[in-house]
C-alpha cells in the first residue's frame, strides 16, 4: 500500500526501494465509528463476497505459515541423513503448498476486489445522482474543485481500503499470531529473542514517522499549491496570454515546482530511512536468531539446524507485517476520512419538496409579481430589499443597474434556485411555491450571457432544447434566430461538432445557437441575461432580431446590456442595492434625468 496519504492526491514516488516506508500522516474521520457502521451498511449485503475473501485468507495464511516449519524438517529429517529422494519429495510437497496457497491469495484478491467494486459503483451512483438533486446554493456555497475530489479521491481511496488494506490487516495479524504461535512452538527460548527485537522496531518506526509527519505535511501543502496553480493557469490560459504574463507564470510555477522539490526531498529523505533501518534491525534480529540457535545447538537444548533454518524464515515473515502496519492503518483511516466527506454530501438536503398537490399546467399566461420580495444569501447582508413589481402577459421588462445590485438574484428566486426569506412571487395570481417545480422550470425558458453548449454537434446542442424536435423543426429555429445563416457555412453545417462547450464558434455565434434552442424550447416566460461583449455588426443585427422573435408573445425578463432590448421594453426597472429605485419606460426614464439616464449616457459611450 504504497500510496500517498491525504489529500490532495499527488503521484506515487518514483525510485524508491524496496522495504517499509512512511507515506504522510492519515487525515482522520470526525467522527470513525459512525462512519465504519455506515460502510458496513454497504457491505452488508455482499456477506457471501466478504466471508469467503475471509476464509481464502486465513486458508493462505495457514499454509504459508506451515513452509517454514516443513524447510526445517527438511533440513532436520531428509538432508542430514541423506535421504535425497525423501528430500525431492517433501519439496515437491512444499512447492505444492505454496503453489495453493498463491491460488488462495489470487482467490482472496480477487472476492475482496468484486465486492470492493460492486459497493464503490453503487457509491459512485449514489453521489452522482446527489448531485443531480443538490440545490443550486450547495454549488455556490461549495468549491467545484471539492465536489469533484469527494467524486474522485475520496472513492477511489475508500476503493483500495476496502479491496486492500483490509484483507491486508487480516492477513497481517493472523500471520503475526500465527508466526508467533509457530515460534513458540518450536523453541521458546529463540521465540523470546526474536520478540525483543519487536520494540527496538516500534520505536525506530515511530522515531521517523515523527519526523517525517512535519515534512510529510508541507510536502501535501506545496503539491496542492502547485496543482492549484496548474489549474487555475490552464483554465484561464488565454487571459494569461492576453495580458502577455507568460513570463510572470512561468516564474511562478519555477518557485512554486522549487518549494515542492524542497519540501518532498525532505519529506522523502526522513521517511525514505525507514526502510533501511527496517532492514537492518530485521537483519539484527535474525543474526540474533542464527547466534542464540548455534549456542543452543551447542549446549543441546533441544535445537537442530533445521529449527534455526525455520526460525530464520519465520523471523522475516514475522517483521515485514509489523513494518507494514502503520501504513496499512494510515491508509485505512485516509480512507475513512474520504468516505466521511462522501457521506456529508449524501446527508445534504435535497432540493425542497414540492408542496402537497402541487399545481402542474400545460401553458402560463406569463403574469409575474414580486410582492414585497426580501432575500440574502449569507444572514444579515440582504441583497434584495422589499422588491415590488408586476409584468403582464407578454411584456418584456429590463433590469438595469450597478454591479452587484441584485438583478441576477431576481432572476434566482423567479427560478426557484433559491426561495424568498419573505414576500411572495406570484405567476398567474399563484405563490410559486404552489407550483411543481419541473414543471415550473419546463416552461421558462433560460438565455444566459456563458452559453452553455456540450461537446457535440450544432445541431445537437439545438435539439437540447427540445429533445424530440425533427431536423426541420431544429433548422426552422435556427432560421427564427437567424443562426442559419452562420450554421449554414460551417464546414459540416448542421453537423459540425463543437469542441470544449463551442470553443470553436465565436461568443456571438454561441448566443444564436442559445437562441435557436430557447426559441425550439418555446417557454411561456424567458429569462435573458445579454451577453456585454461587443460583438461584429452583423452578428449583432442578428442577435437582436433573433431575440425579438424569441421575445415575441411571451413574458421575458433582460438583465439588459444592450441600448435597443432596454429602449423596446415595456418596463424598465433600474435596480440599486437590491431595491427598485427608478421604474418606467425608456422616455420617461430619460426624462427623469437620474441614474438610468447616467446609465444609459455610458452605455451610448461604450456602444
Ligand atoms: N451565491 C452567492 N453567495 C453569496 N453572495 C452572493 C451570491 N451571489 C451573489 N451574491 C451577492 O449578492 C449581491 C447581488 O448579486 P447579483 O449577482 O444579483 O448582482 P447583479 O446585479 O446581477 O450583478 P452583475 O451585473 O455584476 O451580474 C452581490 O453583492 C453579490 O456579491
Amino acid at each position: 500500500m504504497n500510496k500517498p496519504q491525504g489529500r490532495p492526491a499527488g503521484p506515487p514516488p518514483i525510485g524508491r526501494h524496496p522495504g517499509p516506508r512512511f507515506n504522510g500522516p492519515a487525515e482522520k474521520a470526525k467522527d470513525q465509528k459512525a462512519t465504519l457502521k455506515r460502510i458496513w451498511s454497504y457491505l452488508k449485503n455482499q456477506r457471501v463476497g466478504i466471508m469467503s475473501s475471509i476464509f481464502f485468507v486465513v486458508v493462505s495464511t495457514l499454509l504459508s505459515l506451515l513452509g517454514p516449519l516443513l524447510i526445517g524438517r527438511i533440513i532436520d529429517d531428509y538432508i542430514l541423513r541423506f535421504n535425497i529422494e525423501g528430500a525431492i519429495r517433501m519439496i515437491l510437497v512444499l512447492a505444492g503448498i505454496y503453489i495453493v496457497s498463491a491460488i488462495f491469495t489470487w482467490l482472496q484478491t480477487f472476492m475482496m476486489i468484486r465486492v470492493s467494486q460492486k459497493t464503490i459503483r453503487e457509491l459512485r451512483q449514489q453521489l452522482f445522482e446527489k448531485f443531480q438533486s443538490l440545490p443550486i446554493a450547495i454549488y455556490d456555497k461549495r468549491q467545484q474543485g471539492d465536489l469533484m475530489s469527494r467524486m474522485t479521491n475520496d472513492i477511489e481511496n475508500l476503493n483500495a481500503a476496502l479491496s486492500q488494506s483490509i484483507i491486508q490487516i487480516v492477513s497481517t495479524v493472523l500471520s503475526v499470531v500465527g508466526t508467533g504461535i509457530a515460534m513458540f512452538y518450536l523453541n521458546w527460548v529463540l521465540a523470546v529473542v526474536t520478540l525483543l527485537v519487536i520494540p527496538i522496531i516500534i520505536w525506530s518506526t515511530k522515531q521517523i514517522i515523527k519526523r517525517s509527519s512535519k515534512n510529510f505535511s508541507q510536502r501535501q501543502r506545496d503539491l496542492g499549491n502547485l496543482n492549484g496553480f496548474i489549474e487555475e493557469t490552464i483554465s484561464n490560459s488565454h487571459i494569461t496570454t492576453l495580458f502577455g504574463k507568460e513570463e510572470q507564470t512561468v516564474a511562478q510555477f519555477k518557485e512554486a515546482n522549487e518549494k515542492l522539490r524542497a519540501s518532498a526531498l525532505k519529506a522523502d529523505i526522513t521517511s525514505g530511512f525507514l526502510g533501511p533501518i527496517n532492514n537492518f534491525i530485521n537483519n539484527l534480529g535474525i543474526g540474533l536468531v542464527i547466534g542464540v540457535g548455534a549456542l543452543l545447538v551447542i549446549v543441546n537444548f533441544g535445537v537442530s539446524v533445521g529449527v534455526i533454518a525455520s526460525f530464520v524464515t519465520y523471523t522475516r515473515q514475522f517483521f515485514r507485517p509489523i513494518n507494514q502496519l502503520s501504513n496499512l492503518f494510515n491508509t485505512f483511516q485516509s480512507a475513512i476520512a474520504g468516505a466521511e466527506r462522501v457521506f456529508e454530501i449524501l446527508d445534504e438536503q435535497n432540493e425542497s419538496a414540492d408542496v402537497p398537490e402541487a399545481i402542474t399546467k400545460n401553458r402560463y399566461e406569463g403574469d409575474v409579481e414580486f410582492r414585497n420580495v426580501e432575500f440574502a444569501y449569507q444572514p444579515n447582508k440582504p441583497v434584495l430589499r422589499k422588491l415590488s413589481f408586476r409584468a403582464k402577459a407578454g411584456e418584456t421588462i429590463a433590469f438595469v443597474g450597478p454591479t452587484g445590485s441584485g438583478k441576477t438574484t431576481i432572476i434566482q428566486l423567479l427560478n426557484r434556485f433559491y426561495d424568498a426569506a419573505s414576500g411572495e412571487i406570484l405567476i398567474d395570481g399563484q405563490d410559486i411555491k404552489r407550483y411543481k417545480m419541473a414543471n415550473l422550470r419546463n416552461h421558462i425558458g433560460v438565455v444566459l450571457q456563458d452559453t452553455y453548449l456540450f461537446s457535440g454537434s450544432v445541431r445537437e446542442n439545438i435539439r437540447y432544447g427540445k429533445l424530440d424536435a425533427t431536423d426541420e423543426e431544429v433548422e426552422r429555429a435556427a432560421e427564427t434566430a437567424y443562426a442559419h445563416n452562420f450554421i449554414k457555412y460551417l464546414p459540416q453545417g448542421y453537423d459540425t461538432m463543437l469542441v470544449s462547450g463551442g470553443m470553436n464558434l465565436s461568443q456571438g455565434q454561441r448566443q444564436l445557437i442559445a437562441i435557436a434552442r430557447a426559441i425550439l424550447e418555446d417557454p411561456d416566460i424567458l429569462i435573458l441575461d445579454e451577453a456585454t461583449s461587443s460583438v461584429d455588426t452583423m452578428t449583432e443585427v442578428h442577435i437582436q432580431k433573433g431575440l425579438n422573435n424569441l421575445m415575441q408573445g411571451r413574458t421575458s425578463f433582460v438583465i439588459a446590456h444592450r441600448l435597443k432590448t432596454i429602449e423596446n421594453a415595456d418596463q424598465i426597472l433600474v435596480i440599486k442595492d437590491g431595491a427598485i429605485l427608478e421604474q418606467g419606460n425608456h422616455d420617461g426614464l430619460m426624462e427623469q434625468k437620474g441614474l438610468y439616464a447616467s446609465l444609459q449616457h455610458q452605455l451610448q459611450v461604450q456602444q
